[in-house]
């Protein structure tokens, strides 16, 4: 008889049995999962399970495969679950899985926080700094529009914003959106068509921040993201000529299935290198990481197996002198977001998290705690991770199909978006 079915080997601090769990979806703007767990003490915790474009299949997942393995076990045995999840699938890794996971992982370490009476952040080991470094993000049409765009974002008091720009010539650059803060790429139920130039942006990406350089100056720190879509030689080239300008990093400057393909581009350039946005698992990161070819590892709460598998990836990235940059894009909901900060607040070996803010129907559904001051973001002190689901409001947003867009060569050859 396993543990779950008789209950007899409850933890100390007595047994939390998981009597119900559920996934919510709603679009309030864009559309995003969550899964809600209750336990029989009435303590209830919730995780970000949204994965842009294919939410219904980690929703699904969840519902069909995992919420029934779940009843009736302790909800403080978060590893033991996590091992169950994942080994007990037989099917590893992958986004659809291990966004799954994470949305367990993540409410269980709510609900062990709240039956703690403690903000997450001390279960984790407590704070580390007393604020969460954040970037924000500038887009604009051209090289002026994001000059000013970075102004605007200085004046919210931003230290550190990511960059992008239009490019002559090329429809629907990366990273170019349609409102000032919402940007927001997941547009159609199918794919927007855009255009790419790898020449075209390689001979303006240099003339956009020798000008954010004159224009704002040495002190603010600047970020850009390629969004993988040069080769090795490419981005090395990219880097080299970036180094006057002195990014805090270069993201995503070419694909990482082959994590070797960045020992090119760090044989060349000095310019700081993130990348994982895209990464599920350590094994995604493992060589990149201890053959310090990165500096920055971009692996996130909701897209890589929770706070249990982000605390290992974070600690092999500690060894090798590699720091947090945790992905923070608005298709990530207000709960990973929550659950972020708090990693944050604790990972020793912490660099930035990005921050791109939501809409305030999408916060009027994910009540939080953190908040923005002067540049970083501040964890809450309530038990557990600080944000809650507003069911009856999320009942309004029904699903709605989006998905994220693709690029195009001139010729029409298919490329990395
Ligand atoms: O925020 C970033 O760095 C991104 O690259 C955003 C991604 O395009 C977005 O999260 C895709 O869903
Ligand atoms: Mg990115």
């Amino acid at each position: 008889m396993s543990e779950a079915e008789d209950g007899s080997a409850a933890s100390g601090g007595g047994m939390l049995r998981i009597r119900g769990a559920r996934v919510v979806v709603t679009c309030p703007g864009r559309n995003f999962v969550t899964l809600v767990i209750e336990t029989d003490q009435g303590l209830t915790g919730i995780g970000d399970a949204t994965l842009n474009g294919r939410e219904l299949a980690v929703a699904s997942y969840l519902t069909d495969h995992v919420i029934p393995n779940l009843i009736g076990r302790d909800a403080h045995r978060i590893e033991d679950i996590w091992q169950f999840l994942y080994r007990g699938a037989y099917w590893r890794r992958g986004p659809v899985t291990m966004s799954a996971i994470a949305a367990v992982d993540t409410a269980l370490w709510d609900i062990k926080a709240k039956a703690a009476g403690l903000p997450l952040y001390q279960l984790l080991g407590g704070r580390s700094r007393e604020g969460v470094l954040v970037y924000g993000h500038a887009n604009g049409a051209d090289i002026e529009a994001t000059v000013d765009q970075v102004g605007a974002y200085r004046e919210m008091g931003y230290r550190a914003i990511r960059a992008q720009s239009g490019i002559p010539g090329v429809r629907g650059a990366y990273g170019v959106g349609r409102g000032d803060l919402y940007y927001e790429p997941a547009d159609a139920a199918l794919p927007t068509e855009t255009l790419w130039s790898t020449s075209a942006y390689l001979n303006h990406a240099p003339k956009l921040f020798e000008r954010l350089r004159m224009a704002h100056g040495d002190e603010i720190e600047l970020l850009h993201d390629v969004h993988h879509r040069l080769t090795p030689i490419e981005a090395a080239r990219l880097g080299k000529a970036l180094e006057p300008y002195r990014l805090f990093w270069l993201e995503d400057a070419t694909p990482a299935e082959n994590q070797e393909a960045f020992r090119l581009i760090r044989q060349h350039t000095v310019t700081p290198l993130a990348v994982g946005e895209v990464f599920n698992t350590i094994w995604d990161c493992r060589e990149l990481i201890q053959n310090q070819l990165i500096d920055y590892i971009r692996t996130t709460v909701v897209h890589a197996g929770g706070i249990t598998h982000l605390r290992r990836i974070a600690d092999l990235a500690a060894l090798y002198q590699v720091r947090t940059g945790s992905h923070g894009a608005t298709d990530l909901s207000p709960v990973c977001m929550g659950a972020a900060l708090h990693f944050d607040s604790w990972v020793p070996n912490f660099g930035i998290q990005e921050y791109m803010r939501h809409s305030p129907e999408t916060d009027a559904v994910f009540p939080h705690d953190y908040h923005f001051a002067d540049g970083y973001l501040i964890a809450g002190e309530a038990p557990g991770h600080g944000v809650t689901i507003d069911e009856t409001l999320a009942a309004r947003y029904p699903y709605e199909p989006r998905q994220l867009p693709v690029a195009r060569l001139a010729d029409g050859t298919l490329w990395h978006w």
